[in-house]
């Protein structure tokens, strides 16, 4: 593998739920790569398709979903890709990795998951550390005994206190953070080249929280395994992530370092996830929770799918629909954005009319700016429906969700 190729590369990436109420597309063709010893996070609020995708890439999506389109490569190996066979059908590369190289040589080995709720990948009735000794023996094909002292030692390693008394214990008899550093272990245990983590922290008190992002920074120095940090959670992807993916109903709608996320932020739904959490510079009270709930993925809004709950929205916006393209540069990465508003689209953004009415005019406008008249902000479902060209296709594009729910 060459230096510049990436560990991990996923090309146009997209996953699909074929359910009763209809497709639901979870992930909607993402691209991005993870580098040697980076920790890359995945951000967004609930169901924008952060599990699904980490899922897809270690082929372990159920039915009814599956993956449909793009291509995930792993240490120039294919883990997902399609070809056009002679038929025009779509079908599976000659050079995919076959379910039982994917089961026994990428995942755990190469490939490990970490995941929120330890108590569902620990199993109840056996001790904590024959578990881990077992998992041990298994993948990395020592005997009891060696695996048992590599087992105390990985427990010790991810600070467990008394790791010999410990490893007799069942996993209820370690509190959440514990259990959460024993399946840390259980990861590191193969010495994976990366790890994916999907809100290991969530359940977890600010202050263990804390002690796990501080664990994790160690060992990702120690080992220089790479991360795929999943989370909603803006505070965690400061202390943790080189590089971030915020994630909008099944897109990455912004891509770019951590610095320039926070500090240059392109697109408003970053934004929007930014203004609400806690930072230093803000007090409590200016904290904003995203207006409005984000709408299902089954029936997306057409254009821009945050435009209905976007402040910064313009008729433009219902029409066209983004895609994520570099708008700035920072350093070696390209700072990608899927917002309209941005130079490189050039769809006459700055002459569309707001979908909203300011609280007090702006001057973000300095052309021709106040257009005719403003009928559009409370004109906004008609706008909508009005709109053609919905990338929703037959689905309602509303964008209202909620009721569809089950
Ligand atoms: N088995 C399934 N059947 C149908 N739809 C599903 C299934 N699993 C996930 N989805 C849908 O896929 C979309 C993405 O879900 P996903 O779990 O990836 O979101 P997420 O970003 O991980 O959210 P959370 O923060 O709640 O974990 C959601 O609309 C969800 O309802
Ligand atoms: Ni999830």
């Amino acid at each position: 593998m060459s230096h510049s190729e990436p560990l991990l590369r996923v090309e146009n990436l997209k996953t699909q739920f074929f359910t009763q109420a209809g497709t639901v597309r979870a992930v909607d063709g993402i691209s991005f790569t993870v580098r040697e010893g980076e920790i890359v996070g995945l951000v967004g609020e609930s169901g924008a398709g952060k599990s699904v995708a980490s899922m897809s890439l270690l082929r372990l999506v159920e039915s009814p979903g599956e993956i449909v389109a793009g291509e995930i490569t792993y240490k120039g190996e294919t883990i997902f890709g399609l070809e056009e066979g002679p038929d025009g059908e779509l079908r599976e590369r000659d050079d995919v990795l076959s379910e039982e190289e994917i089961r026994t040589r990428i995942r755990g080995n190469e490939i490990a998951v970490i995941f929120q709720d330890p108590m569902e990948s620990l199993n109840p009735v056996f001790t904590v550390g024959g578990q881990l000794r077992e998992f041990i023996e298994l993948n990395r094909g020592l005997g009891k005994d060696e695996a048992r002292r590599e087992a105390i030692d990985m427990l010790r390693e991810v600070g467990i206190p008394d790791p010999e008394e410990r490893y007799e214990e069942y996993p209820h008899q370690f509190s959440g953070g514990m259990r959460q550093r024993v399946l840390i272990a259980m990861a590191l245990a193969c010495e994976p080249s990366l790890i994916i983590a999907d809100e290991p922290t969530t359940a977890l008190d600010v202050t263990v929280e804390g002690q796990i992002i501080d664990l994790v920074d160690e060992l990702q120095e120690k080992y220089g395994t790479s991360f795929i940090w999943v989370t909603h959670d803006m505070g965690v992807v400061a202390e943790i992530c080189d590089r971030v993916n915020v994630m909008y109903l099944g897109e990455i709608v912004e891509q770019a370092p951590v610095d320039e996320l926070f500090h240059d932020t392109k697109h408003p739904y970053t934004d929007a996830l930014l203004d609400s959490i806690p930072r230093p510079d803000r007090t409590v009270e200016q904290l904003e929770p995203i207006e409005g709930t984000m709408p299902e993925a089954i029936s997306p809004p057409s254009g821009c799918r945050f435009h209905p709950r976007c402040p910064d929205a313009r008729e433009v916006c219902q029409r066209v629909h983004p895609e994520t393209k570099a708008v700035d540069r920072a350093g070696d990465h390209p700072h990608r954005a899927a917002c309209v508003k941005h130079e490189a689209f050039d769809v006459g953004y700055d002459e569309s009319p707001p979908l909203r009415t300011e609280p007090q005019a702006t001057a973000d406008t300095p052309e021709s700016g106040r257009s005719e008249s403003r009928s559009s902000a409370d004109g906004d479902e008609e706008a909508e429906n009005a709109s053609g060209g919905s990338l929703a296709g037959d689905a309602r594009a509303d964008g209202t969700g909620g009721d569809g729910r089950e």
